[in-house]
């Protein structure tokens, strides 16, 4: 069967969408899942996404990892498929849709490639080490890093992801170092298992262990550098937990076509 799919990108962090609002995927396996979002031999994406139906809110988003495991929440692809969503004519500015970590809310500029999306309240963040750990959505794995741009962050990823601590749940692997105002984040991401080019998730949990870093408290903005671009998040941290989380940056359409499933 041949199904039609879009391919979107959010600061590099790239994703295979499909509309499935008929119902025409009624399971994706996991091979073949992994075999669409391989480089070589499919289409190419760190994840996929199908936009659902559901009562109550615009949208449902399924969301899987390049492995072809189902993930936890994407933070770029949430983005991704708010454009989408625009694109298919389901929102106009703003949406309300339900992804595995629960609703969100998100704002889409007029021209579609824009997006502001709402990530769920963190309250909890614990340290491994001088590392810190914490879920925004997803897992990950917050450590300061020197000279990231040369960093071996596949190698160094791979072996925390991979330790005794971690390896069976996995975890999202976040290297930042201080950049202007704000970061330069690199992360190893589970379910790709190696690097990408930005993880949404990441870059928030980068922002809110920051600011429990540096003691930061009230309304803050944390502008992000990621090998594929920019990314900003807002927040408001009161000291018990961080709230009105915002991750923004851009969303876009890059190809879209037909293949056999
Ligand atoms: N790229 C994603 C993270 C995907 C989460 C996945 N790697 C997992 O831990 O299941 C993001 O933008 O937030």
């Amino acid at each position: 069967m041949n199904i039609q799919f879009y391919k979107y990108q959010g600061a590099g962090n790239d994703f295979i969408l499909i509309d499935n609002r008929e119902g025409i995927v009624s399971q994706l396996s996991k091979d073949a899942v992994a075999k669409l979002c391989d480089r070589r031999f499919g289409i190419g994406g760190d994840g996929l996404m199908l936009l659902e139906n559901l009562p109550g809110y615009n949208f449902k988003m399924v969301y899987y990892n390049a492995d072809g495991n189902e993930g936890s929440m994407c933070g770029n692809g949430g983005r991704c498929i708010v454009a989408f969503a625009k694109h298919l004519g389901i929102i106009h500015d703003v949406t309300n849709f339900l992804a595995t970590d629960g609703p969100h809310y998100a704002k889409i500029s007029e021209e579609g490639n824009w997006v502001s999306l709402q990530m769920i309240d963190v309250a909890d963040i614990s340290k491994d080490g001088e590392a810190y750990v914490l879920n925004t959505g997803s897992p990950h794995y917050v450590k300061q890093a020197a000279d990231l741009a040369i960093k071996d962050v596949y190698n160094e990823g791979y072996a925390i992801r991979n330790n005794a601590t971690y390896k069976a749940d996995g975890i999202n692997v976040n290297f930042v170092e201080k950049d202007g105002e704000g970061y330069f984040v690199r992360t190893f991401e589970r379910g790709v298992e190696n690097e990408t080019y930005a993880c949404g998730t990441g870059v928030t949990a980068v922002a809110l262990a920051m600011a429990r870093h540096n003691g930061q408290f009230g309304t803050i903005s944390t502008p992000i550098k990621v090998l594929g671009g920019n990314l900003n998040i807002r927040f408001d941290n009161d000291g018990e937990k961080f709230s009105n989380i915002f991750l923004e940056g851009p969303a876009e359409l890059v190809f879209e076509g037909e293949i056999a499933v």
